[in-house]
């Protein structure tokens, strides 16, 4: 189940929150301007099934949420067990960023964590299937798909050259916990 986790920025061992309750963390996301929603990701997706098969399995949820936000392009992220350059791919996110644009991802399977510097705070939001997480741009954020990442998203773009990244260069990520691939049912 996707899990909520809100810490001070300066407090990355004691949160202040955690939770599991969807209506809890939908109330909490929205007051800060972040879309979540549950989507059904009912759509098989096989181990050999390409972006196009991908996204013609999601085009009805795909098309609505692009005439609704303005998104003008999309694309998928797949990492899994054996795909190429997983160190590589882990590293490009894990560092605090911003984008000129809304980062809308929809999890069509597996998991990883994003953690969202709103103000003075931390909020650690681990998605699985089914999540769609839109985030304003400008947000500074960082994403942890973990030391053996199982996931596939879909990708939703305002510009058309698709995904740009701006580093704050702060450090802040390195002083939060990672994503193990699981969720912390203890907090
Ligand atoms: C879950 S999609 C890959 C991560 C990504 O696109 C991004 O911008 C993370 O901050
Ligand atoms: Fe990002
Ligand atoms: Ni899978």
């Amino acid at each position: 189940m996707t899990h909520l986790t809100v810490y001070h920025e300066d407090d990355p061992g004691l949160p202040e929150l955690a939770t599991g309750d969807p209506v809890v963390l939908v109330g909490h996301l929205a007051m800060t301007g972040i879309l979540f929603e549950r989507w059904s990701a009912t759509h098989p997706v096989s181990q050999d099934a390409d972006s196009a098969a991908i996204l013609s399995a999601y085009a009805p949820d795909v098309e609505r949420l692009c005439a609704n936000r303005g998104y003008r392009s999309v694309d998928v992220a797949r990492v899994v067990s054996g795909s190429d350059n997983i160190g590589t791919l882990r590293a490009m996110f894990l560092d605090e960023h911003t984008h000129g644009e809304d980062e809308a991802r929809f999890f069509v399977e597996g998991s990883g964590a994003f953690y969202l510097h709103l103000d003075q705070r931390v909020f650690r939001i681990v998605c699985e299937a089914g999540d769609l997480l839109s985030i304003p741009g400008g947000t500074r954020h960082w994403f942890d798909m973990g030391p053996t990442p199982h996931f596939t998203a879909i990708r939703f773009f305002t510009h058309p050259d698709g995904w740009r990244a701006v580093p704050t260069g702060s450090g802040i990520a390195a002083r939060f916990p990672g994503y193990d691939g699981s969720i912390d049912r203890t907090r």
